[in-house]
């Protein structure tokens, strides 16, 4: 079964997947960051929970902690894609560019699980040209596009929204946030602007990104601002 992206998909997203019981009154479904814990696959294997999985496995080049070769990091996510629950997966815009990934897009069609293609960038908030790029090429690619970008001032946080509102309001499937603390608003305000997915962690101290809500409050946020 595909996770459908075509409403709104608060995502709480954790490394261990015993939380789930606590993010069932507030999520609609779980990322699981397999580069952040143990033994993903026998996490996955023994999840009984009742929110859909979106399987992320993210590479240390893209900011995450996955620590083996590349081809390893996306077979183990295809194995991913065969355990009860899966229903999305998140895949890097660069793998699928660099044409790494085109079997596990491939077998993701053929399980009927949806592909979120995502891009991030810690270092700052590109142009939005340079961002409409990005963002256009990843809807391109899969079933979402997904750009997380860093905010330093208003006027980055603006320019998010604005693309945001662009490909949204043209049909296009995307799902952007700030990160950091300038950006934190933007988790709860890009939803208004068509955003598809937003990410908090259960328990704030786990946070999976800079300046993300924690769960609850940003279920709360986007409930009051709908
Ligand atoms: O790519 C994303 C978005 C994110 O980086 C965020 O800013 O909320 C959090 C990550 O867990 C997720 O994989």
């Amino acid at each position: 079964m595909s996770l459908d992206f075509d409403s709104f998909v608060l995502a709480a997203a954790t490394a261990d997947l015993t939380e789930e019981p606590a993010a069932r009154e507030h999520a609609d479904a779980v990322e699981f960051r397999m580069d952040l814990a143990d033994d993903p696959l026998e996490a996955l294997r023994a999840y009984d929970g009742d929110l859909p999985i979106l399987a992320t496995n993210r590479a240390a080049w893209e900011g995450g902690e996955w620590d083996g070769g590349d081809d390893d990091r996306l077979a183990v996510l295809e194995e991913a894609l065969e355990i009860e629950g899966v229903e999305a997966i998140d895949v890097e815009l660069e793998s699928l560019r660099s044409d790494s990934a085109d079997g596990l897009r491939d077998a993701a069609r053929d399980a009927d699980v949806s592909v979120v293609a995502s891009a991030h960038d810690f270092d700052g908030t590109p142009d939005e040209i340079e961002m409409m790029e990005t963002l256009s090429d990843a809807c391109e690619r899969a079933d979402v596009g997904k750009l997380a970008v860093t905010a330093e001032t208003r006027a980055d946080t603006l320019a998010v929204l604005a693309i945001t509102h662009r490909l949204a309001a043209d049909g296009e499937a995307v799902a952007t946030m700030a990160m950091g603390e300038a950006g934190s608003h933007t988790r709860a305000v890009a939803p208004v602007y068509g955003s598809k997915i937003g990410y908090a962690p259960v328990d704030p101290a786990e946070a999976t990104a800079p300046g993300q809500y924690d769960l609850e409050t940003l279920s709360g946020l986007i409930a009051d601002l709908e």
